[in-house]
């Protein structure tokens, strides 16, 4: 994997690049749709290249280990083969997960020990078994396996889960670089930064991170519940310590404005469940603002969803029909929504690497940040 950086702006630490994989390559700023279980939620393979113009795909380690399971993803040839996304694929690690999703997880040094919240079998994940999992499923970029700390969190939980961290990292890069690809294409790991909302932590765990000198680097633990400010200045502290010649990958992140925000911070790499999860429900991130379309001022709105989007929804459905199918629970309310929210975020951080070569990043991006806050 490499990573070319291009521009960048001159009011911030905004930047654009180009990260190529195996499997094509990757224009940053970009946002990553997450597919938790090997399906973007709602969405086709042809929607997701054509319209929303995806170019990397998560899956999650967690929920693919538990179903479809290791040996059905190997016989299919991985991942790629298994759902048909011939781009690049990024896995998280399942450390979130287990802390978030698993019953009775108990984490130790060796790793952690959860029962299946699907049929509550017992199983363990420790940084060996989450590389060689990850080795199975394929994806272009793993994670590494690390605890994702809570917020608020107590100052010596968070540096003695933090140290962790460390370790697991250190096993995860002997037992990931002694073993190979399985399908015929290079994978690479990125390793997390954690340290909660301590800057003394953070610095300590970004300079630990960087002396691993991986393909990338990710920012963990934010997006957890912290306020916005604490998140952003964990990210801009972290982001002077990172390496500037490697991509940046803040997790779990975020709104439009979020990202926005966090873009001219330094980061590169975007991932987060809002624009599917929400679209379930109604809530629509649009150029112009957010929008609920449950709301009864939409019922008679003739006009495409989002016309500035270049995809086929967003021009072809009404905001009055798109409410009444959400209203009725129809499942074509959920698909035209979760098309049209990614892409709107692809749109947005597409828009973001345009001002960004062109050097006018940092005013268009306080315009518009507080133009996709507001509520329609
Ligand atoms: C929402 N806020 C948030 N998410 C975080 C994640 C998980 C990110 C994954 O969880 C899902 O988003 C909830 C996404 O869908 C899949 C595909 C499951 O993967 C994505 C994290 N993961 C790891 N390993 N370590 C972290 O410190 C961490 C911090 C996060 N903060």
């Amino acid at each position: 994997m490499n990573f070319k950086l291009e521009s960048k702006d001159p009011g911030s630490k905004a930047r654009t690049g180009t990260i190529t994989t195996d499997h094509g390559d990757i224009k940053t700023p970009i946002f990553m749709p997450v597919g938790t279980a090997g399906s973007v939620k709602a969405v086709h393979q042809r929607e997701l290249k054509e319209d929303i113009k995806a170019q990397i795909i998560l899956g999650n380690t967690y929920h693919l280990y538990l179903r479809p399971g290791l040996d059905i993803l190997e016989e299919a040839g991985g991942l790629h083969k298994f759902n048909g996304w011939d781009r690049p694929i990024l896995t998280d690690s399942g450390g979130y997960q287990v802390y978030s999703l698993a019953d009775t997880r108990k984490i130790k040094e060796e790793g952690v020990t959860f029962q299946s919240h699907i049929d509550g079998s017992r199983h363990m994940f420790s940084p060996e078994a989450v590389m060689d999992i990850q080795r199975t499923i394929g994806a272009d970029i793993i994670m590494a396996f690390d605890e994702c700390t809570p917020y608020p969190c107590e100052y010596d939980y968070a540096e003695k889960s933090m140290h962790m961290t460390h370790r697991w990292l250190k096993r995860c890069c002997e037992h990931f670089d002694k073993t190979e690809g399985k399908y015929g294409y290079s994978q690479t790991l990125f390793p997390i930064v954690q340290g909660s909302v301590y800057k003394d932590l953070r610095t300590q765990s970004a300079e630990a991170i960087a002396s691993f000198e991986r393909d990338g680097n990710a920012i963990g633990g934010l997006s957890v519940g912290e306020p916005a400010e604490m998140m952003y200045e964990m990210t801009d502290h972290v982001c002077n310590i990172l390496p500037l010649d490697k991509p940046r990958y803040l997790m779990g992140v975020g709104t439009p404005a979020n990202i926005l925000e966090c873009i001219a911070l330094g980061i590169d790499m975007f991932d987060c469940v809002m624009p599917t999860r929400n679209a379930r429900n109604g809530m629509l991130f649009t150029s112009e603002g957010i929008i609920n379309i449950k709301n009864k001022k939409w019922d008679r709105d003739f006009s495409p969803i989002d016309p500035v989007l270049p995809g086929y929804v967003d021009n072809f459905y009404s905001k009055a029909y798109l409410r009444h199918l959400i209203m009725s629970k129809e499942i074509l309310g959920a698909q035209i929504a979760s098309i049209h929210n990614l892409s709107f975020y692809l749109w947005l951080v597409g828009e973001a690497r345009t001002q960004i070569e062109a050097g006018t990043f940092s005013q268009w991006k306080n315009k518009m940040v507080s133009k996709v806050s507001q509520r329609l």
